[in-house]
């Protein structure tokens, strides 16, 4: 069962807003909304956040991110459509409820993490629990424990003026944490940030989540923080979520031109992985082929070099054009195996990775489950069309993600 589940969520601001889920049902548009007076915020939203989730909200200022996440934590009550948190309806509970429902359900992590001046860190971090009634030692402990989630340890006892940003923004994590609430909401928690901090605070949420398994609704108007972040992501556009899915699938599959030219920037070296670009083995023979066989499917495949691999499908080694082309010459019947140079590579690995492991070798890559069998190749041209950016009349832009992935 989804933790949050939205249905046809709707926000339409304005007098009698009402009016403006009519029009939007017989075919009018946001435009003809506003001309009439109302904003849609929001239109018919439909995704789902699973147990364990970073599902993040992605879309440029205005695009409707921030109406979207205060339907999920109840700040704004929706025009239409229904959420459900762990399957029960929320979309219109009494505010007595909601506030329950949130105080116990649902923290936050907002831009501008306003802490109290006057009260320590720990007091700050601890901040949920003394609203929920829990008494002074335990929430101390609580505090302690969240800042340390943080890399904060030992701040606890300081004033938030000694904090850089960076800090007071981990505060507002530990926050959160200190709540220990299942879902937190993050409502572009690190774009105030600057890079390398921001990068630092992205790290480290992924290395909390893998621990704590929290389920994150994420919002952010930066593709790359989304990419980064997002075990999915949805696009939104003038109201509308234009579409669902992983890194991989937005970069491969954009939906639509809106998407594709999104995306057009994106560091791709640092979203797409080997598993993503790598093709069947068909250009692999075993250690027992004879040289001619091998010479004749190398200009089959048109490749300089073939991987080995033996019955268990571990790579034994490559044989290359030169080595062979002698080999055919001289009537030898053993393959001229050389081992060293092939780079094996993970599933997992990234485009940035496999162009360092590649960059000294004209040889295809040889991606290696975790019991060491071979799952797929990637032919070098592969990979330099994979780190291509989608429009190929770009080429600066090929230079410019090459570059990306030496760095
Ligand atoms: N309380 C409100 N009353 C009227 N219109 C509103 C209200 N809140 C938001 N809007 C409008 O709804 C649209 C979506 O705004 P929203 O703040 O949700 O977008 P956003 O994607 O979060 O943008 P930003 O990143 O700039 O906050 C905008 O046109 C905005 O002007």
């Amino acid at each position: 069962m989804p933790v949050i589940e939205a249905t046809g969520l709707t926000k339409i601001f304005g007098r009698r807003p009402q009016r403006g889920v009519r029009m939007l049902a017989e075919g009018s548009d946001r435009d003809d909304l506003r001309r009439e007076g109302l904003t849609a915020a929001v239109i018919d939203a439909t995704f789902n956040v699973q147990a364990g989730e970073i599902f993040v909200v992605m879309g440029l200022s205005g695009s409707g991110k921030s109406t979207l996440i205060r339907m999920v934590n109840g700040l704004l009550e929706p025009t239409d459509g229904t959420l459900r948190m762990d399957g029960e309806d929320v979309t219109h509970l009494s505010p007595a409820r909601l506030r329950e429902m949130r105080r116990n359900k649902v923290s936050m992590v907002f831009q501008h993490f306003a802490l109290l001046p006057h009260r320590t860190v720990g007091e700050n971090a601890a901040y949920a629990l003394q609203l929920r009634g829990m008494n002074k030692a335990d929430r101390q402990k609580a505090g302690e424990e969240a800042l340390a989630l943080v890399g904060l340890k030992g701040w606890g006892g300081h004033m938030p003026s000694e904090l850089s940003g960076g800090m007071r923004q981990r505060v507002g994590l530990a926050r959160a944490l200190a709540a220990g609430t299942d879902i937190m909401l993050m409502d572009e928690a690190f774009s105030a940030l600057d890079p390398l901090i921001r990068k630092e605070m992205q790290d480290q949420l992924l290395e909390l989540q893998s621990e704590l398994g929290k389920t994150i609704l994420f919002i952010t108007h930066d593709l790359n923080e989304a990419m980064r972040l997002g075990e999915r992501i949805a696009m939104m556009r003038d109201g509308r979520i234009v579409q669902v899915g992983s890194a991989e699938e937005i970069l491969n599959e954009p939906a639509n031109d809106y998407v594709s030219q999104f995306v057009a920037d994106v560091d791709r070296t640092r979203v797409l992985t080997a598993g993503t670009v790598m093709e069947r083995p068909v250009a692999v023979i075993g250690p027992n082929t004879g040289p001619k066989a091998a010479h004749r499917l190398m200009r089959e495949h048109q490749t300089h070099a073939l991987l080995v691999v033996g019955k268990d499908r571990r790579v034994r080694g490559m044989v290359w054009e030169e080595d062979i082309a002698d080999a055919v010459r001289e009537g030898t019947e053993t393959l001229p195996l050389r081992s060293e140079g092939v780079a094996q590579v993970s599933p997992e690995d990234s485009l940035a990775d496999l162009f360092q492991r590649s960059a000294a070798s004209r040889a295809p890559l040889a991606v290696v489950n975790e019991a060491g069998a071979l799952v797929g190749i990637i032919p070098r041209v592969t990979l330099l069309s994979a780190l291509a950016p989608p429009s190929p009349d770009e080429p600066g832009a090929l230079l410019k993600t090459m570059a990306g992935g030496i760095r």
